[in-house]
């Protein structure tokens, strides 16, 4: 079998991987306390994270550093195993721990890592890295020449042409957006549905990250790809994700469409995410909506994290409720754009009351801002 030439057949939107409930904890060393008590502590990591990636659709995890992004990651490629929840494809549940199934999932979903100079072995040339790629997936072909026309694809899907320069050289003699591309190109040679791209251009040069955010859009519309991009960035995600989801300590707290998440937040967190990371084409409303409700303090304890919104301690809008019962995803207006927030329950802000339990020092809304306009 050689790598498909044309875009795959299966349908633009088909959904390739769900996420339902997904959940990861690690046990941390036990203590002398736990071992009188019974208890074992565990970091909750990524706790029931729900999500699907299609085909043809950038999916972007937006959330600061430690919100449990990376174990998404992992979890869907099947690194870890799960404490809880379920991973489907195309709709059935799987669960693959190393040998041939391993090895016919990850032809399937692949994942490319933020670190060009530490994922490609420097002591061995693009050739070789590509070429295990394509022969343990199967896409190596039956002849030489088959090899060397799957290897020149490969490079100039990536666009690194003509494939003839690149082909011997070894990763150091390569820039690191070059590097980032040969990474790019061996996930390929798997001939993938989905790519898992972690952060894939943070390590990179800021004048060479719009290149490569291009070059993974356009692998997304050619190859109709399922992608889902982890970045602490959300002003790329604007750019280059079709939908936004926002993590934070370990839970995801809005979703929707990029432009309505990026545009017209609804959570605080991501008001907060928003403001910390200026986008200059934002809509002023919002802009200065952000700078007033400015949320501060760090991300808990992961060990014992807040009961109910793991967002309230730092939350200017908290009410009682935020501080025992756990949010659900509520619908904020445009379909489909949802944040799992008590100011969304019309019951909880007329009962409670918006900032009833925030932090004092930080200003609450305006008496006139309703929750509709807190979004
Ligand atoms: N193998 C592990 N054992 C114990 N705790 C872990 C392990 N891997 C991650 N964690 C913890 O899980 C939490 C989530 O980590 P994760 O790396 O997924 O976050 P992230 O959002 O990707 O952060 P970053 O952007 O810094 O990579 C953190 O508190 C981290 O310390």
């Amino acid at each position: 079998m050689t790598l498909s030439e044309s875009p795959a057949k299966a349908p633009a939107d088909e959904v390739v991987l769900e996420a339902v409930g997904l959940t990861k904890h690690f046990p941390v060393r036990r203590r002398l306390a736990d071992i009188f008590t019974g208890r074992r502590a565990v970091v909750h990591a990524v706790d029931d994270v729900s999500f699907t990636l299609r085909r043809g659709r950038v999916t972007a995890l937006v959330g600061e550093s430690g919100s449990g992004k990376s174990t998404v990651a992992r979890l869907l490629a099947q690194l870890y195993p799960r404490t809880g929840g379920d991973l489907r494809l195309h709709g059935q549940t799987t669960h693959v721990r190393g040998g041939r199934r391993f090895r016919q999932y990850v032809s399937r979903v692949q994942l490319i890592f933020q670190d060009p100079f530490g994922s490609l072995n420097p002591v061995h040339t693009v050739r070789y890295h590509l070429t295990r790629a394509l022969k343990i997936h199967g896409n190596a072909g039956n002849s030489a020449q088959e090899l060397e026309a799957a290897l020149a694809n490969l490079l100039t899907r990536v666009a690194l042409t003509p494939p003839e320069r690149y082909v011997d050289k070894f990763p150091h003699e390569l820039s690191g957006g070059q590097r980032q591309r040969v990474a790019i190109a061996r996930a390929l040679g798997a001939d993938p549905e989905a790519l898992l791209a972690d952060e894939p251009v943070s390590m990179l040069d800021v004048s060479i990250r719009l290149g490569i955010l291009n070059l993974l859009r356009d692998l997304k519309e050619r190859l109709n790809l399922a992608i889902l991009y982890i970045t602490h960035d959300i002003a790329s995600a604007r750019y280059f994700a079709d939908e936004t989801m926002v993590m934070y300590a370990g839970r995801m707290v809005e979703g929707g469409d990029s432009e309505t998440v990026t545009q017209t937040p609804a959570h605080p967190y991501t008001r907060l995410l928003i403001d910390s990371a200026p986008d200059p084409d934002r809509i002023a409303g919002i802009a200065d909506a952000g700078a007033e409700d400015r949320g501060n303090g760090e991300p808990p304890s992961l060990i014992r994290p807040p009961a109910g919104c793991r967002f309230h301690p730092r939350c200017p809008h908290a009410m009682p409720r935020c501080t025992v019962d756990l949010p659900p995803r509520l619908e904020v207006g445009q379909p489909g754009h949802w944040a799992a927030c008590w100011l969304y329950d019309a019951d909880t802000v007329a009962r409670e009351g918006i900032g009833a339990v925030g932090d004092p020092s930080i200003p609450t809304p305006p008496a006139h801002q309703a929750p509709e306009e807190a979004r």
